[in-house]
């Protein structure tokens, strides 16, 4: 096993086995101190907690964190190391890192490597010895909001300077940013040996994670997976039984592009499901309104009631907006949409907020959380037998 020397990773430039130190500066003037973790440098984002115990290696890889600076809850991060199987997507997203005590060096049987190479060798920022607790109250208190990690000589900037470069830098609502994280190329996902293929969707990469087309693909699913860019007529040349719209980073309020594609999808009466940024895409494509949560939901211990089952389900979350519902708290009563009735079908149970929606008239629904989990529990994974579901019955009715 590689030995991870303490001293090896201590910094870049500075005295060998002196830990740099790193500065965080909010976008409301708060300060917290810590020292250079990963990257040394300076890096800018919207600050956001996470309270995952576990599965930090497929929260950083998860594109919607693009451009997040993500705090870690659970004080003691990177004891297990990271390793090839857990990557999300083909590389960190997470646009600075924040934890309170990182391990020393990994210890498991999985472990290739440690965190804070990782961190450094994809360029990373990232700072330990945060008191997360205060930071994590405070974005709690106040929301989320921009915040810079300067580490190294940038720490040592005028207050006044790093606290421009934090307000200079653009906020998250508004933002648009699901072509920057999107494959370039389409690629096909096709089931393992030995599952017959039943299926064909085509799913839309907003920032998809890989497990989502790998469960697809276990359940007999071909998925093409095609830039966000996609038209109609790309989606229509895959000849899907299904579409998908995956999760991924930005302001719902800025896809108008995919709210016309999705449009087009409902108007051919395809089945769809969509996760996370695909569900505020569906309530957008229905005439809902989103709006952004005043810190978000990100873990993986959040409680989801399934309404059509009366059973709560404990999911993996990461989402900062949500869908507006007509008359605010969610009830079971439909709302009527220009693509007829829609239900809140799953409501989160810390504060009702939607969490999916599901279409009476045309072959729709999607939620709002990760089914997918990685990482997370399993309790949601039935929503993908659903879709497949779905699919069956629409072929029947052909
Ligand atoms: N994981 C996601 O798809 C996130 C969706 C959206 N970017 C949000 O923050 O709410």
């Amino acid at each position: 096993m590689t030995q991870h020397p303490v001293q090896d990773r201590a910094d870049q430039g500075g005295a060998p086995g002196v830990p740099q130190e790193a500065v965080l500066v909010l976008e409301d003037g708060r300060v917290f101190r810590g020292e250079a973790y990963g990257a040394v440098g300076q890096t800018v984002g919207e600050a956001v907690f996470s309270t995952g115990m576990t599965g930090y290696q497929e929260t950083f890889t998860d594109p919607s964190y693009h451009r997040q600076v993500v705090v870690m809850t659970a004080p003691h991060i990177g004891n297990t190391g990271v390793n090839s199987a857990d990557m999300e997507s083909r590389r960190i997203w997470a646009a600075g890192v924040v934890v309170r005590d990182p391990a020393l060096r990994p210890s498991n049987w999985r472990s290739q490597g440690d965190l804070a190479d990782a961190l450094r060798d994809a360029g990373v920022v990232g700072a330990s010895g945060v008191d997360t607790r205060a930071l994590t109250r405070h974005l709690r208190d106040r929301g989320a909001m921009r915040v810079g990690i300067f580490s190294g000589p940038a720490a040592r900037r005028p207050h006044e300077e790093l606290l421009r470069t934090v307000t200079e830098a653009p906020r998250m609502a508004g933002s648009a940013l699901a072509a920057e994280v999107s494959t370039d190329q389409a690629y096909v996902v096709s089931p393992p040996e030995g599952v017959p293929t039943r299926f064909t969707v085509a799913a839309l990469d907003l920032g998809i994670k890989g497990t989502t087309p790998a469960l697809l693909a276990s359940r007999g699913v071909r998925v093409h997976v095609l830039p966000a860019t996609s038209t109609f007529e790309d989606v229509r040349a895959t000849e899907p039984d299904g579409v998908f719209f995956s999760n991924g980073p930005g302001d719902p309020a800025t896809a108008d592009h995919e709210v016309g594609l999705l449009r087009e999808v409902l108007d051919a009466g395809l089945p769809f499901f969509g996760i996370c940024f695909g569900n505020q895409l569906l309530g957008r494509a229905l005439g809902l309104g989103t709006y952004k949560l005043p810190f978000g939901h990100r873990g993986i211990n959040q409680p989801v009631l399934d309404r059509s089952t009366g059973k709560v389900e404990v999911t993996a979350h990461n989402h900062g907006f949500a869908i507006a519902w007509p008359e605010g708290v969610p009830t079971d009563q439909p709302a009527d949409t220009a693509y007829g009735p829609v239900r809140c079908s799953h409501v989160a149970l810390n504060d009702d907020v939607v969490e999916g929606l599901r279409c009476e008239q045309v072959p729709a629904f999607s939620v709002q959380y990760h089914p997918e989990a990685a990482a997370g529990p399993h309790d949601a994974e039935y929503l993908f037998d659903r879709f497949t579901q779905l699919m069956e019955d629409h072929r029947a009715q052909a």
